[in-house]
Parts: C-alpha cells; sequence; structure tokens
C-alpha cells in the first residue's frame, strides 16, 4: 500500500452561533489558521512510477485554497456550519472529482492541537 500526501494553509473567520447558545465564544465571529493535508492511497504507483504527480495534486488543492483563504467560511456554498469536520468532507468532495486515488482529508488548527480526519469509507 502506498500513500502520498500534500498539505496547504489558509486563514479564515466563522462562527457557529447555531451549535452554541447565544453569547457563547463560538457565536461571535472569529478567525483560524488552518492546515490541510490531503492523502491519496493506491495498492501500487501507477506506470509512471507515482499515484499521482504532485503538480497535479497542487493544482487541485490551490483552487480549493482560493475558495477559503480569507473568506468568511458560513458564506460558502456547503460550509454553513463550518466546523472542522464539515470543512474536511467539503474538501474532499471537492478533490475527489479531478484526485480518483483520494481517501481522505484531514484539517487542523495546529495552534490548538485540534485535529479533524475524514476518510472515504
Ligand atoms: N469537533 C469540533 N469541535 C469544535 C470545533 C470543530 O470544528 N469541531 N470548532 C470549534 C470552534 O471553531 C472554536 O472556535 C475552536 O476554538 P477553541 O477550541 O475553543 O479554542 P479557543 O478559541 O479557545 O482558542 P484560542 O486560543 O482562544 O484561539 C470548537 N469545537
Ligand atoms: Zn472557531
Amino acid at each position: 500500500m502506498y500513500e502520498q500526501s500534500y498539505s496547504f494553509g489558509f486563514e479564515a473567520a466563522h462562527e457557529l452561533a447555531d451549535n452554541v447558545g447565544p453569547g457563547h465564544d463560538y457565536a461571535h465571529v472569529h478567525g483560524h489558521s488552518f492546515r490541510v493535508t490531503v492523502t491519496l492511497r493506491a495498492d501500487a504507483p501507477g506506470p509512471q512510477g507515482w499515484i499521482e504527480d504532485f503538480a497535479v495534486v497542487r493544482a487541485a488543492c490551490d483552487e480549493v485554497r482560493g475558495v477559503l483563504d480569507h473568506r468568511f467560511l458560513n458564506r460558502v456554498e456547503g460550509l454553513e456550519r463550518p466546523t472542522l469536520e464539515v470543512i474536511a468532507r467539503w474538501i474532499f468532495d471537492r478533490l475527489s472529482p479531478s484526485l480518483p486515488a483520494l481517501a481522505g482529508v484531514e484539517v487542523s488548527r495546529p495552534s490548538l492541537c485540534e485535529v479533524v480526519r475524514y476518510w472515504a469509507s
């Protein structure tokens, strides 16, 4: 089994007012630095000797980063409730058409030691 990973970061704001009571810290608009790691998996490399060209992975991730970086996530379609869990699944669904070997997406806030992983079952 082979795995290939690529990471990128983005900065964004959000609020989670629907998850908590009024006045709770999460209900106020606030920002985080997010770190994303996407993992591709294959039993064996393809005929070119790789799972996927890193340039292809980077280009797909750049497109996603462009939608998320310096944005208010609640206003991004599909991210109306922007928890790490929802963000991980949103990124997976956005990348999987162009990265067929995509196995999972990890989204973390390194400064808070908080990590969520979504894996295709
Ligand atoms: N399972 C999850 N739990 C929480 C999520 C999440 O996405 N998945 N998100 C949050 C909020 O985004 C919250 O803002 C996270 O911050 P928190 O852990 O409370 O840390 P602080 O904001 O207190 O850290 P600072 O040092 O003040 O930035 C909560 N839970
Ligand atoms: Zn938050």
